[in-house]
C-alpha cells in the first residue's frame, strides 16, 4: 500500500503518527507472523479475478445479485479449501467475506451455525457422520430455530417432532402458518440441509426443543423432498445476499438418528433420557454472541477506517475567517464523533479475546460434568452480545452521517455496513430480551450478595459495593472503573427494590419483574458497561508494546472511559461519589484525550489494517482519492450508459407536450 499515489492530506497526516503503525497491526493479529499470514491470504483471495465484480452489485436484481452471491461462495470456498491444503493455514474467512460479498455470504450458517451446531450438539457418532461432509461441503447447512410466531420466546416453537417407536423415526410438521420456519439464512434457495429445532413428543407428551438434523433437498435436483415447503422471505434492509427463508413440514419422517443426541437421548423404544442441563440445547447461541462481540469490532473498524480517511481529506469551512478551509478532522465535535468509534473497537476486540477465553473454559469444564460457570457465562454473554451490538450500530451510523451526504451514498459502504451491523442487535437474542436474561443472573447475584455468599467474579463488585458504598471517587482510569462498578451495583439494587415494592403491593413475583423492567434492563446495561471498561482497561494496562504505542492505546482506553462516564453523569451523579467539580474535570481530560489522538487518528485507522477491497468505500481507500472514486463510481451507473433513456420519449417527451396544449 505505500507505493500508492497518496492524497496530500493523508501523507501529511501518516508522516505525524507518533507510533509505529506496523507494531500496532501485529498487536491486533497476534503476531507480525499472523500479519504476514493473513496478507498473504487476503492477497490470494482478491487477486482472483472471478471474486471481482464487473458491475456494483447494487445494480442487479435481487435475483442476479443472490446468484452472484453463490457463485462468489463457490469459488471462495474452492480457493479457501485449496489454500488451506497447500499452506496449512485457517483463514479468517468472515473478514475476507466483507470484500467479497460487500454484504453477507449465502453460506454465513452454514459457517456460522450449522457446522457448529453437529459439534457442539451431536454424539461423537453423529459428528462422524455429519461433520466431515458438512465440513466438505458435501451438504449445505443452515439453522432453523426462529419462526413466524415465536423468535425470542424458543420454548413458544410450535415445529412439532412426534417419535414414532414403530418406525424409529420422528415425524415433522408445522400444523399452524406461525409454526413456519422463518429468516434462516440460506435457507431459501442454498441449503440442502438444515438444523431444525423442534418441540419433541413422545406418546403425546412434550419434551421440550431439541436440534433435529434434516434432509429438505435432493441432493441432485435440490427440488424439496416430498412433504417440505420452503422458499424466501424477500428484500430486508440489509443481508440481501444471506438468503434468509421459510420452511414447513408435513408428516415428514426422518430417521432416529437424526436427534442430535450429546445431550438429550430417545432410546428406540421411546424412552427420554434427559441431559446434563436441558440449557446446554441452546449451546450453539452462545457461542454465536461470544463471536459477535468479536464482530462488533471489525464491522466498527470498516465504519471508523472510511469516516476517519474521509474527515482527513475533506475540507471544509474555516475555523479561522482568515485561514484556508480546514480538514474536517479538525472540527473537535468531528473528533468527538470518529474517535470513539476506534476506541470502541479496541475495546470490543479486547472484551472478545477474554469473553472467548472464559468460552472455551466454560466448554473444557462442561466436557467433564462440570457446569458451575455456565450461568455466569450465559449471563455475560447475553448482556456483552446486546450492549456492544447496540453500540457498534450506533458508531457505525455516527460514522456515516460524519461523513455528510456522501455518507449517504451506497459507494461510501456505509449504509451496508449499517445494514448488517445493525441486524446483530436483533438475530441471535433480541437485545431486550437478553438484557433481561442477564439480569436474572444480577438479581440472584445481589440475594446472595445480601446473603453474605461468594459470588462470582463478574458480579464480586456487588459484595463490595454492599460492605462499602460510600468509596471515595478519583478521577483515574482505576476510580472510573469502580465507578461504573457503583452505577451497576446501585441500579440492581434499585431495581431488586422495585421488585420488593410491588411485591409488597400483593404484586406476584413476574408481574413485580414486569413492572420493574425498564429499571432491570438498565441495570443490566451498566454492569455490562462495567464489565466493557474493566476489562479493556485491564488488558490494556497488561499489554506488551513500545512506549509509544503503549500511550496511545491508553489514551484510547481512557477516551473511552471518560466518554461513558460524560455520556451517563446523570448515573454516575446519582450512584457514586462524583462531584460536579469531578465531572468538569472529566469535560476537561476528555478534550485533551481529544487533541492527543488526533494526530494519530489516520495511523490508527491505518492499523486495522483494511485493504480497499475490504471496505468497498470511495470515501474510505487507503490513497484517498475521493472525488475521483466518487465520480468514477457515478459513472458506472447504468443510466449514465446512454445519453438519453428510453423513458424521455415514453413519457417525458407526451408530459410536456400536453402541457402546450
Ligand atoms: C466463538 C467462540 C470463541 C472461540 C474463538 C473462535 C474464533 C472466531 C473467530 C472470529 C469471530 C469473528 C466473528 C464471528 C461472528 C459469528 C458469526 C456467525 C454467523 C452467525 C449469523 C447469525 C445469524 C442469526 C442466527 C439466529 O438468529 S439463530 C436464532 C437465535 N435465537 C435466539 O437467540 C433466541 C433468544 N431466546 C433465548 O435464547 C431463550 O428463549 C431465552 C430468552 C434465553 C429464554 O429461554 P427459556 O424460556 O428456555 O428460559 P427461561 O425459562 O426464561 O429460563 C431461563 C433460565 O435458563 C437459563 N438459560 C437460558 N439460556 C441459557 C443458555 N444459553 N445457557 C445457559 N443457561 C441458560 C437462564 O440463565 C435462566 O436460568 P435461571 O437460573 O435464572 O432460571
Ligand atoms: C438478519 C437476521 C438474520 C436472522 N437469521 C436467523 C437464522 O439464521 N436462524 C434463525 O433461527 N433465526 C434467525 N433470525 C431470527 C432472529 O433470531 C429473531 O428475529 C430474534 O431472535 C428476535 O426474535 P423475534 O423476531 O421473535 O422478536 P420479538 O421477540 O417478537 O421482539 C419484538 C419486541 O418484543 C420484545 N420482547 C419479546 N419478548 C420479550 C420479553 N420477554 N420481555 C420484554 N420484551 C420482549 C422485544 O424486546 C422487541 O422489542 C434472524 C433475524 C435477522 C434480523
Amino acid at each position: 500500500m505505500a507505493n500508492v499515489k497518496c492524497n496530500p492530506d493523508l501523507v501529511r497526516e501518516r508522516a505525524k503518527c507518533s507510533f509505529d503503525v506496523n507494531e500496532l497491526i501485529h498487536l491486533i493479529d497476534g503476531g507480525e507472523n499472523a500479519t504476514k499470514e493473513k496478507r498473504h491470504f487476503e492477497e490470494t483471495i482478491f487477486s482472483v479475478k472471478e471474486l471481482q465484480d464487473a458491475v456494483p452489485e447494487e445494480y442487479l436484481s435481487h435475483k442476479d445479485r443472490y446468484e452472484n452471491a453463490v457463485r462468489k461462495a463457490t469459488i471462495l470456498r474452492d480457493v479457501c479449501r485449496e489454500y488451506m491444503k497447500k499452506y496449512n493455514y485457517k483463514p479468517n474467512r468472515f473478514r475476507v467475506g466483507h470484500g467479497v460479498f460487500k454484504d453477507v455470504s449465502p453460506f454465513l450458517l452454514h459457517d456460522g451455525m450449522f457446522v457448529a451446531t453437529i459439534i457442539g450438539q451431536g454424539t461423537p457418532e453423529q459428528q462422524a457422520e455429519w461433520l466431515p461432509k458438512a465440513e466438505n461441503m458435501q451438504i449445505i447447512g443452515t439453522y432453523a430455530q426462529t419462526e413466524l410466531g415465536h423468535g425470542s420466546f424458543i420454548r413458544g416453537l410450535e415445529t412439532r417432532a412426534t417419535y414414532d417407536p414403530k418406525t424409529e423415526e420422528f415425524i415433522l410438521n408445522n400444523a399452524t402458518l406461525s409454526s413456519f420456519k422463518w429468516w434462516p439464512g440460506g435457507l431459501g434457495s442454498t441449503v440442502n440441509h438444515c438444523i431444525v429445532v423442534a418441540q419433541l413428543f413422545i406418546n403425546g407428551k412434550s419434551y421440550g426443543i431439541q436440534p433435529f438434523i434434516v434432509q429438505i433437498r435432493d441432493l441432485n435436483t435440490h427440488k424439496p423432498l416430498p412433504g417440505v415447503k420452503v422458499g424466501e422471505i424477500g428484500p430486508k434492509m440489509g443481508f440481501q445476499t444471506a438468503n434468509n427463508g421459510f420452511l414447513g413440514f408435513e408428516n415428514f419422517r426422518i430417521p432416529r438418528m437424526n436427534m442430535l443426541m450429546k445431550n438429550a437421548q430417545v432410546l428406540k423404544d421411546g424412552t427420554f433420557v434427559k441431559g446434563m442441563n436441558e440449557k446446554l440445547t441452546y449451546g450453539t447461541m452462545v457461542m454465536v454472541r461470544v463471536g459477535i462481540v468479536g464482530d462488533c469490532s471489525l464491522n466498527t473498524s470498516l465504519a471508523a477506517t472510511i469516516a476517519v480517511r474521509y474527515s482527513a481529506v475533506r475540507h471544509q469551512s474555516k475555523i479561522k475567517a482568515k485561514e484556508p478551509e480546514v480538514q474536517i478532522l479538525d472540527y473537535v465535535t468531528q473528533q468527538h464523533k470518529l474517535f470513539i468509534a476506534i476506541a470502541s473497537s479496541h475495546v470490543f476486540r479486547n472484551v472478545y479475546s477474554w469473553l472467548s477465553k472464559s468460552y472455551l473454559n466454560v466448554m473444557k469444564d462442561l466436557a467433564q460434568g462440570k457446569q458451575d460457570h455456565l450461568p455466569e457465562l450465559h449471563a455475560t454473554a447475553c448482556c456483552l452480545k446486546a450492549v456492544c451490538s447496540r453500540d457498534a450500530g450506533s458508531v457505525v451510523e455516527e460514522c456515516r452521517l460524519a461523513c455528510g451526504g456522501h455518507g449517504y451514498m451506497t459507494s461510501s459502504n456505509l449504509p451496508l455496513v449499517y445494514g448488517f451491523t445493525i441486524a446483530t442487535v436483533t438475530y441471535e437474542g433480541e437485545q431486550t430480551v437478553l438484557l433481561l436474561q442477564t439480569a436474572r443472573y444480577l438479581v440472584k447475584a445481589w440475594l446472595a450478595a445480601l446473603q453474605g455468599k461468594v459470588l462470582a467474579p463478574s458480579v464480586s463488585y456487588l459484595s463490595d459495593w454492599l460492605k462499602n458504598d460510600n468509596v471515595r471517587w478519583q478521577n483515574t482510569p482505576e476510580g472510573i472503573v469502580k465507578g461504573f462498578q457503583h452505577v451497576a451495583a446501585g441500579k440492581v439494587k434499585a431495581a431488586y427494590d422495585t421488585i420488593q415494592k410491588y411485591i409488597k403491593l400483593g404484586k406476584d413475583y413476574e408481574d413485580a419483574w414486569n413492572l420493574a423492567s425498564v429499571q432491570l434492563m438498565k441495570a443490566s446495561e451498566a454492569h455490562s458497561r462495567s464489565i466493557l471498561c474493566e476489562v479493556s482497561w485491564g488488558e490494556v494496562i497488561r499489554t506488551s508494546a513500545s512506549p509509544n504505542l503503549l500511550q496511545v492505546l491508553k489514551q484510547l482506553a481512557q477516551l473511552y472511559l471518560v466518554y461513558w462516564t460524560l455520556e451517563t453523569s446523570g448515573d454516575f451523579l446519582v450512584y457514586s461519589n462524583i462531584s460536579k467539580d469531578d465531572i468538569a474535570i472529566l469535560r476537561e481530560k476528555y478534550e485533551e484525550l481529544l487533541a492527543a489522538i488526533r494526530p494519530n487518528a489516520v495511523g490508527l485507522v491505518d492499523a486495522f489494517d483494511l485493504r480497499d477491497e475490504i471496505l468497498h468505500s470511495t470515501l474510505g481507500s487507503y490513497d484517498g482519492r475521493v472525488y475521483e472514486r466518487l465520480m468514477e463510481e457515478a459513472l458506472k451507473s447504468p443510466l449514465n450508459q446512454e445519453s438519453v433513456n428510453a423513458s424521455f420519449h415514453k413519457y417525458l417527451k407526451p408530459l410536456m407536450e400536453k402541457a402546450k396544449l
